[in-house]
């Protein structure tokens, strides 16, 4: 059975990064996916924005929905601290295969934990099961139509926090209106946006952070 994209990213990522060194596994996948085959990883340009936001917020617990191929958990988890953990939840088993191997790669599995299934069904079993308190940041980059429903979902789960930072992909491309429409208009948020352009392309995309306020 011939290969899949994420796989050929895999094996790329195995054949020319550095074993345990994260930052070389985010330039080896930029690489591929900007000279060979696109993907939807949050690249380069809004990986920047991505650090930048992180390395601000200092967060001790992280959550992402939409692990993917693990670019942005790898990109993320180079930047904690030590005692702090991210949670990235995934419910394609074949990209959760992939992203465990590449997380595990790049030496960052100590800090990571992948969780496979809906982000509706695992949202709220993380206080009990997965030992969380509140989330000090939040990456949203699964399917556009979820940022809305899932943010509404922490907030009910009782997992946000004064001053817990959300930060959204792909405001413009493809886009998530109902989630800008929801955020902007939410009284208990306090919102930023970011223009920056489409992983990999000269297209434009924006990137939106919300804070809480409580
Ligand atoms: C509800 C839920 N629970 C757990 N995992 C979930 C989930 N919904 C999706 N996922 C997982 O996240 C990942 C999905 C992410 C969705 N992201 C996208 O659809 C996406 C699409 C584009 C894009 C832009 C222009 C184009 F022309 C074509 C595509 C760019 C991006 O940066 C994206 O994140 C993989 C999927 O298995
Ligand atoms: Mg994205």
């Amino acid at each position: 059975m011939d290969q899949s994209k994420e796989q050929r990213i895999l094996n790329f990522v195995l054949q020319n990064a550095v074993r345990g060194d994260p930052q070389s596994v985010v330039d080896t996948i930029d690489k591929y996916c900007s000279q060979k085959e696109w993907a939807m990883n949050v690249g380069d340009e809004k990986g920047l924005i991505l650090d930048k936001i992180l390395e601000e917020a200092k967060p001790s617990t992280s959550l992402e929905l939409g692990t993917y191929c693990g670019y942005s958990a790898v990109r993320m988890a180079r930047l904690l601290k030590p005692s702090a953990r991210l949670l990235t939840i995934e419910f394609n088993p074949k990209f959760a295969a992939i992203a465990k191997q590449i997380i595990e790669f790049a030496g960052v599995q100590e800090k990571v934990k992948i969780l496979e299934g809906p982000s509706e069904e695992i949202i709220p079993q993380l206080k009990k099961k997965h030992e969380v308190d509140t989330l000090d940041f939040v990456f949203l980059d699964h399917w556009k139509e979820r940022y809305t429903p899932d943010t509404i979902l922490l907030q009910e789960c009782g997992l946000l926090r004064k001053g817990t930072v959300i930060l959204a992909d792909n405001i413009i491309c493809p886009g998530a209106p109902e989630f800008i429409n929801y955020i902007r208009n939410n009284s208990h948020f306090v919102c930023t946006n970011y223009p920056s352009h489409l992983e990999y392309m000269k297209v434009k995309d924006a990137m939106e952070k919300a804070v809480f306020l409580g």
